[in-house]
């Protein structure tokens, strides 16, 4: 049974605007899902809608085989989420206001997990510091700790390292993956590319209400990623020269460059039989260099192609 099970969503906001418009989606427990997708896509609104926070218009979900519509309680008790925005008190110290939120699950205080919890963020020497003494940062180290005061099962994440330095982004992605290890199954939205590149095991594209893709994040990039062969020639060419039957090649900078896509998973890339017949023809090489498509490309590529369909 997966952890979540998301079945013909569809979410319209009072005053007529759809947000989810049918959206189907598993997810297995202990597995890192990020969620990608351009502002407005419906992420936050699909994390809200697990989370039982907001009502789906129709459709089911559930959450550890619970509804989180008739059996909310029991699926936002194994549900960990931390918000986009920072709502903290400001005056309550660190260690009262993840103390606090343990209790609000009705959990027994139990100091010693909460003594591990703020050392696993880093946050132990801040414990007696007012939530407004922090920095952006550590405040949202903070909203990390509440959400796993009550140990959930299930992580969201919305956007957890918007606006935040390297560094800090680095030990989130560290945080998660030692979460991870503990068998917690993780949502994260984001917008940064290079972190779902990082630590998704799967990858989900959100756009417009509806997911467009959900893939294993490995066979995405290998099945859509491909590599560009650049060759600088001597001797600027008008046209794309023949007897490359099969090769998909095109001239850019005024003929001066000759480009090459290939298959990053083919068995025989193709480069040596390129170079080999440019040569032959006489075509001088001045510089060769290659370039990765990243799943920056594939993103871009997938939400702009399905506008041109709607076009
Ligand atoms: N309470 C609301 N009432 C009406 N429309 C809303 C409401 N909340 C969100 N929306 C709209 O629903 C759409 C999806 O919003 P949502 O916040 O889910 O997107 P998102 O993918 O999380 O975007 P971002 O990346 O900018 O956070 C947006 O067009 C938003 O304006």
């Amino acid at each position: 049974m997966p952890m979540v099970e998301i079945r013909d969503v569809f979410k319209t906001y009072d005053g007529g605007f759809q947000a989810l418009g049918g959206v189907n989606l598993d997810i297995k427990e202990g597995e890192i899902l990020a969620l990608l997708g351009p502002n407005g896509a419906g992420k936050t609104t699909l994390i809200s809608a697990i989370c039982g926070i907001t009502l789906p218009t129709s459709g089911t979900i559930t959450v550890g085989g619970h509804d989180v519509v008739e059996r909310y309680r029991q699926a936002r008790s194994i549900v960990g989420l931390v918000p986009q925005e920072i709502t903290l008190e400001p005056f309550e110290k660190v260690i009262n206001t993840v103390r606090f939120s343990r209790g609000l699950f009705g959990l027994p205080r139990d100091d010693a997990r909460i003594e591990s919890i703020l050392r696993k963020l880093s946050l132990w020497d801040k414990r007696d510091t007012p939530i407004r003494a922090l920095s952006g940062g550590m405040k949202r180290r903070v909203l990390i700790a509440k959400a796993l005061s009550h140990e959930p099962r299930v992580l969201f994440l919305d956007e957890p390292t918007a606006g935040v330095d390297v560094e800090l982004r680095r030990d989130m992605w560290d945080i998660v993956n030692e979460l991870k290890a503990d068998g917690v199954t993780i949502i994260l939205t984001t917008h940064y590319i290079e972190e779902a590149e990082a630590i998704a095991d799967r990858v989900g594209v959100i756009d417009k209400g509806q997911i467009l893709l959900v893939e294993e994040k490995d066979s995405l990039m290998n099945r859509m990623g491909h590599k560009e062969l650049r060759v600088e020639l001597d001797e600027p060419l008008t046209e794309v020269p023949g007897g490359f039957d099969g090769f998909d090649l095109r001239i850019e900078r005024d003929g001066k460059a000759l480009v090459y896509s290939y298959d990053t998973s083919a068995e025989r890339t193709g480069i040596a039989r390129l170079m080999a017949g440019l040569t032959d023809a006489g075509i001088a090489v001045r510089d060769v260099s290659t370039v990765q498509n990243s799943l920056e490309d594939i993103f871009v590529g997938l939400v702009s192609a399905k506008q041109e369909d709607e076009a």
